[in-house]
């Protein structure tokens, strides 16, 4: 009989913990979670959930604008509305979390938690015990060391911001910086991007990256490359920017969107001995830390995979497989998509191009050109192209996407990807029709 508190106790209530969490408890074994913010984490509460309230909205304005004149008429994204809208939605996440929590008799522990030792972790005083303990305590914004610091917005106020500033300014070109740019110009606000170096998100595949930034300076976006902000002033109601040479910049609002950071400081890390860096914990191929029976998932791990949501999923429910016992074979990732929910989207997963072109003795490369596929022309879409990745068997292995609807070709591909379906499966698929999946297969 274990007389810990618990069998197995998360320290954060993400994703990365509570998909894990349930399994494990409906699997009989005690489990908790300690939370100091809002149960569910990041995700449902101040990222992806909450800024896809926002940005299909958007991209509703941006399909009217498409279609005006096509019987429908084009329509600015009213902010405020929106954002009532959103916060009727968001607000229920953490109560929702909470009872998919309790169906699993999961104990939600309120507070900051901080380790003791290998099996005992602090709440506010409070010491609670565990046979084994999962870190995923996320990541935060990157903090900006420069004067004026303190008037730089994150992504989490941004989104909650009662009316849209008419001028905003967004540091850093990753997939904030670009999301929230496609949002901030639905509803109406100038927008300018200052990138530090000449490349806007570095992780996609670089020709489709030119072809959405030329989309968004047609609708107004300024982009301002190769310019390292050193400092931000108060001017009355505005701000002023400025930077290296003579660059000066006004604005309403500056966002700082250039990255997120570990969670790692004041969970005493050190005083266990678990290993970290600037990139996260450091794991093993069981997600298990450099001190045994401690584990680590989601964004607060260092790893080669994208840190996403799907990946703080995966990670969690492979936690919950190994610690009942029901695995004892290492991690094996699957294809991981991505997407940035632009207008247009860029999706992805798999072999990209650049590595399929690195290796044509392993790899084959077939491009598509999708705007023009009649189904696409009902929305009178402007984009489409397509890159499909097979090895010599002529199985799918990438696929990168740009199009209004990338995200659900890729998403409609990937079982073909991940269980290796060649041309004879295909041909067992009957698919809705008219659809963007059999939109999406006819090129396969
Ligand atoms: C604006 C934005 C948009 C995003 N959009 C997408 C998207 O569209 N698709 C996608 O796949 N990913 C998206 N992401 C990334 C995604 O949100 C993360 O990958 C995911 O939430 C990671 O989950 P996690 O459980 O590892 O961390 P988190 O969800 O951050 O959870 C960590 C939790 O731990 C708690 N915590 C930390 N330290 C302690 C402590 N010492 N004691 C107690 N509690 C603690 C925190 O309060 C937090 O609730 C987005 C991120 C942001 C910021
Ligand atoms: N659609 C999605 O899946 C989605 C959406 C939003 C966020 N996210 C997650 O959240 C993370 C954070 O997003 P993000 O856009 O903040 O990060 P990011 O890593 O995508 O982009 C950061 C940007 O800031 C720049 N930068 C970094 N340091 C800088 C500095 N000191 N000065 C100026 N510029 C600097 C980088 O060059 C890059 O352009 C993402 O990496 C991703 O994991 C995912």
């Amino acid at each position: 009989m274990n007389s810990m508190d618990f069998d197995v106790l998360f320290i954060g209530s993400g994703h990365a913990a509570f998909d894990g969490a349930v399994p494990l408890g409906l699997n009989g074994q005690k489990v908790g979670v300690v939370e100091e913010n809002l149960v569910g984490g990041t995700c449902p509460n101040y990222g992806c959930n909450a800024k896809i309230t926002l940005e299909e909205p958007a991209e509703i304005s941006h399909l009217l604008k498409q279609m005006a004149g096509r019987g429908l008429a084009a329509q600015t994204m009213n902010w405020h509305d929106t954002m009532i809208h959103k916060h009727e939605i968001i607000k229920k996440m953490p109560a929702l979390i909470e009872s998919v929590l309790a169906s699993g008799q999961v104990k939600i522990i309120r507070g900051h938690a901080r380790l003791q030792d290998a099996h005992t972790v602090i709440v506010d005083g409070q010491a609670y015990t565990a046979e084994k303990l999962v870190i995923a305590t996320g990541a935060r914004p990157h903090e900006l060391a420069i004067v004026g610091a303190e008037y730089l917005h994150d992504s989490q106020d941004f989104m909650s911001l009662a009316e849209i500033p008419a001028h905003i300014t967004i540091l850093g070109g990753g997939y904030i910086g670009m999301e929230f740019a496609t949002i901030a110009l639905a509803a109406g606000a100038q927008v300018d991007v200052i990138v530090r170096h000449e490349t806007i998100l570095a992780n996609f595949y670089q020709p489709f990256v030119t072809e959405l930034v030329a989309s968004l300076k047609a609708e107004g976006v300024r982009f301002i490359m190769d310019t390292d902000v050193e400092k931000v002033q108060a001017q009355g109601a505005n701000y002023l920017i400025s930077g290296a040479g003579d660059f000066a910049l006004e604005t309403y609002y500056v966002l700082n969107a250039t990255g997120r950071v570990p969670n790692v400081e004041n969970i005493g890390l050190d005083i266990v001995g678990v290993q970290y860096n600037a990139k996260g914990v450091v794991v093993d191929e069981f997600l298990q830390t450099s001190v045994a029976g401690i584990y680590a998932a989601g964004d607060v791990v260092d790893k080669q995979v994208p840190k996403l949501t799907p990946t703080a999923i995966f990670e969690s429910h492979y936690l919950a497989k190994l610690l009942s016992g029901e695995t004892t074979a290492p991690i094996k990732y699957p294809y991981v998509p991505t997407v940035t929910f632009t207008t247009p989207r860029i999706a992805m997963a798999g072999v990209t191009p650049d590595e399929a072109a690195a290796h044509p003795d392993v790899y084959e490369i077939t491009e598509n050109n999708v705007r023009d596929d009649w189904y696409r022309q009902v929305r009178n879409e402007n984009f489409g192209q397509n890159i499909l990745v097979f090895d010599k068997a002529h199985h799918l292995v990438g696929i990168t996407e740009i199009s209004d609807r990338a995200d659900e070709v890729v998403n409609a591909v990937l079982p073909a990807m991940e269980f290796g379906w060649g041309p004879a499966e295909f041909e067992r698929l009957p698919m809705l029709f008219p659809s963007i999946t059999a939109s999406a297969f006819g090129q396969i």
